[in-house]
């Protein structure tokens, strides 16, 4: 359960009356996500019709020097019209406030479910909402570099060590030496935005097959946007574990892209060496949260090998699974 701080009603009320929100009406503390802490939370309304927020308490793998850049990129994106919940300042205009030694910010509720098994519609949807975040993005004021970059992902494998990958899963060390051949390889010119960088479907809320919120822009970096577009493609086209692709949702989701942003061709060609990239980082990330240990016993530890199994397939993928 994804509450590591507990709150009393009486502080999260006083929390409330800071914003023109209307009072406290009730909270719950959801079970997703692992990074922070967040509650459900519904108010009287600034209308008194009723109104719903996700309160987030930031706990842990979040500098809190980059909050303006990640709250003030939802600001950002909301009013260029993306489905991305914008973030709610209190009544002197700050976008977060402190809140029982933590700090916390309060953001709009968006409606929609994440889906454990995308069609290719809604892969479809979710293209065309990337490439408008990418679009919309591209004036952003503020930057932030990606600290998960290949060069990134590489130090971390080695930081691990080839014994103790092999310890979590035979084959795994093979990432240290792909990893370093890729970053000798890295594009480094292709057009580039603010990227959302873990688009996962975990990170979508969809309503049937409309994207109505894109969520957790906590990795959102300036990036070659082909990569974003080689993350959410790895993210959505194959089963969990990575033992099977969706030729149809992955296609889809580069089409649903297309419509909005056309690829350039520098672009379309780096996209099987940029989807081998966005692997290998959530193989690092995953292999390095596998051997810390997970901070509570109900923490779930990702498989690094989900993502091995799709380094394989786009290293060897014989048609191109991009494009139809
Ligand atoms: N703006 C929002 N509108 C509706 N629901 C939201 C919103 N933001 C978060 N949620 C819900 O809260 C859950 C947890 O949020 P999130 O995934 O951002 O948690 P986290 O711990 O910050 O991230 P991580 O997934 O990296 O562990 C989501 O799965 C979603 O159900
Ligand atoms: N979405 C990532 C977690 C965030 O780094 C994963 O599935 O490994």
């Amino acid at each position: 359960m994804a509450v590591y701080t507990p709150l009393a009603a009486e502080d999260l009320a006083a929390l409330i009356d800071a914003y023109d929100v209307g009072a406290l009406v009730s909270a719950k503390g959801i079970a997703e996500g692992v990074s922070n802490s967040n509650w459900l939370v519904e108010t009287a309304g600034a209308d008194g019709a009723g109104a719903r927020f996700i309160l987030t308490m930031y706990e842990r793998r979040i500098d809190l020097g980059e909050l303006p850049f990640f709250l003030g990129l939802l600001d950002y994106l909301s009013a260029r019209g993306c489905p991305v919940p914008r973030t709610i300042h209190d009544r002197d205009g700050n976008a977060s406030r402190d809140l029982a030694g933590k700090t916390v910010a309060l953001i709009e509720f968006l409606p929609g479910i994440s889906v454990d098994r995308p069609t290719a519609a809604q892969a479809r949807s979710v293209g065309a909402a990337l490439a408008g975040v990418h679009l919309a993005a591209r004036d952003f004021p503020l930057s932030r570099a990606n600290a998960l970059g290949i060069a990134a992902s590489h130090a971390a494998l080695a930081r691990c060590g080839a014994a103790s990958l092999e310890g979590i899963a035979a084959g795994l060390s093979e990432a240290i030496t792909r990893a370093a051949a890729l970053r000798d390889r890295w594009p480094e010119t292709l057009p580039r935005s603010v990227c959302h960088t873990d688009l996962f479907p975990d990170n979508v809320l969809m309503r049937g097959e409309r994207v109505a919120g894109m969520i957790d822009f906590y990795f959102a970096c300036n990036e070659a946007m082909a990569y974003d577009l080689a993350v959410t493609h790895a993210a959505w086209s194959f089963a969990r574990d990575g033992s099977a692709f969706h030729a149809d949702v992955g296609r889809a989701l580069v089409e649903g892209y297309e419509s909005v942003r056309p690829l350039t061709a520098p672009e379309r060609r780096a996209l099987p060496l940029l989807a081998e990239g966005a692997c290998l980082r959530f193989v690092a990330s995953r292999a390095e949260d596998w051997l810390e240990g997970p901070p509570g016993a109900l923490v779930e530890r990702k498989d690094p090998m989900a993502f091995m199994r799709r380094l394989h397939f786009y290293a060897g993928a014989g048609e191109d699974p991009f494009h139809a």
